[in-house]
């Protein structure tokens, strides 16, 4: 198939995108794929990094209440609407697809009014805007959690899973955290607050560092791009054990090695772990639309697969939470299990079959 994947801004939407592609070339079916995001988002570095053609448009988000600013983002939508129709016409695709993110709802959009087969990704438990502004255009709406389903309309929906949880599922041990300094053998913890990094999270692992040391707990702790360079100035050295890096371009080769995770709760990050079992810490990002990260955390936590501690209920005593369960060898093993029942491993070919299904429903498929 001819596929134009758009999904931006963030790494919780562009992972699943690649994760598909790589799927598409693996069982090869991509017999063209490009990729439309922004120049300004996570996309324009990772894409063309990851050998995938790569076509920018020009976005500007809406803000959610009625203002003079989206006046000019309904005009600036408008032109970018635009953009993306002559990108589409010129590639010609059986189908489009978005996984979130307002690039994707310029160019799904597009598509829709060019009356090409269109289908969007949800990853999370809460719609995000631009899905919900999508849903009522495109063929097809693939979900990762349930709960979500009652937002859209019934007929379009269908239960896929996340992608990116099937790339990652049958990876193994492979100890490329040699790369990063660390044993490639010892029980690692990994620390990071999504793919852009999150303030409090930092403060709170930064917090926690001399207990970690005290206990010789392995650590990798990843700041997020932008917040690096200040970390790092601040405590250019860390303890033996413990190393800070700004970003892990390859999330895959270290994950299998990692004994339990305290991040954010991304649904992307979850579909990677609950994929793999690795037990996690969870502190929900507060800052997302109807709390999403709270109620993707809550689903792991119910499973027994992840403990959830809101950020405003971060104390001093993080640290030793941590080291305490770093040392209880049992309960991580019980949480492994219990966070691999959560994972679906075949959601890149479910996704598919989603494509092919709406290519299949369009009067010109
Ligand atoms: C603040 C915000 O709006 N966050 C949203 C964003 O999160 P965010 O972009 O943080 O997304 P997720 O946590 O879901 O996924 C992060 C992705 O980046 C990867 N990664 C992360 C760090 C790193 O150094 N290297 C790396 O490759 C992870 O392995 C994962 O694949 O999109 C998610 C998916 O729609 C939403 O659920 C989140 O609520």
């Amino acid at each position: 198939m001819r596929i134009v994947v758009s999904g931006g801004g963030t790494g919780g939407h562009i992972y699943p995108a690649l994760a598909l592609i790589n799927q598409l070339k693996k069982r090869h079916l991509a017999d063209a794929v490009l990729y439309v995001g922004t120049e300004a988002g996570l996309e324009s570095r990772i894409v063309p990094a990851n050998g995938i053609d790569f076509a920018t448009i020009k976005v500007q988000g809406f803000k959610r209440s009625l203002t003079l600013e989206n006046f000019k983002t309904i005009t600036e939508f408008i032109k970018s609407v635009g953009d993306a129709k002559r990108l589409l016409k010129a590639f010609k695709p059986d189908v489009v697809i978005g996984t979130g993110g307002y690039v994707s709802g310029a160019t799904v959009y597009a598509a829709s009014r060019l009356h090409i087969p269109t289908v969007i990704h949800e990853q999370n438990s809460v719609a995000g805007v631009t899905n919900k502004f999508l849903s009522h255009f495109v063929t097809k709406i693939a979900i990762a959690f349930p709960e979500v389903a009652t937002t859209f309309p019934a007929k379009k929906v269908v239960l896929t899973g996340n992608p990116r949880a099937q790339e990652v599922a049958d990876l193994t041990r492979n100890q490329r955290l040699a790369d990063y300094g660390l044993n490639p053998v010892a029980p690692t913890l990994l620390i990071f607050g999504g793919s852009r990094g999150a303030p409090k999270m930092n403060q709170a692992a930064l917090d926690a560092i001399p207990e970690l040391a005290q206990a010789n707990i392995q650590t990798l702790f990843v700041t997020g791009r932008r917040h690096f360079d200040a970390l790092h100035s601040a405590h250019p050295t860390m303890p033996a054990g413990i190393v800070m890096v700004p970003y892990i371009d390859d999330m895959p080769s270290i994950l299998p090695d990692i004994s339990l995770i305290v991040g954010r709760s991304g649904a992307t990050s979850l579909a990677e772990l609950t994929a793999l079992g690795i037990p996690s810490i969870l502190i929900p990002s507060p800052n997302v639309t109807g709390n999403h990260q709270m109620i993707n955390a809550q689903s792991l936590a119910n499973a027994g697969a992840a403990i959830v501690i809101p950020e405003t209920e971060l104390t001093a005593d993080f640290g030793r939470q941590v080291v305490a369960l770093m040392q209880d060898g049992p309960r991580l093993a019980a949480m492994a299990q219990n966070a691999k029942r959560l994972g679906v491993k075949d959601a890149a070919d479910q996704l598919i079959d989603v494509l092919q299904a709406a290519i299949k429903e369009s009067p010109h498929g």
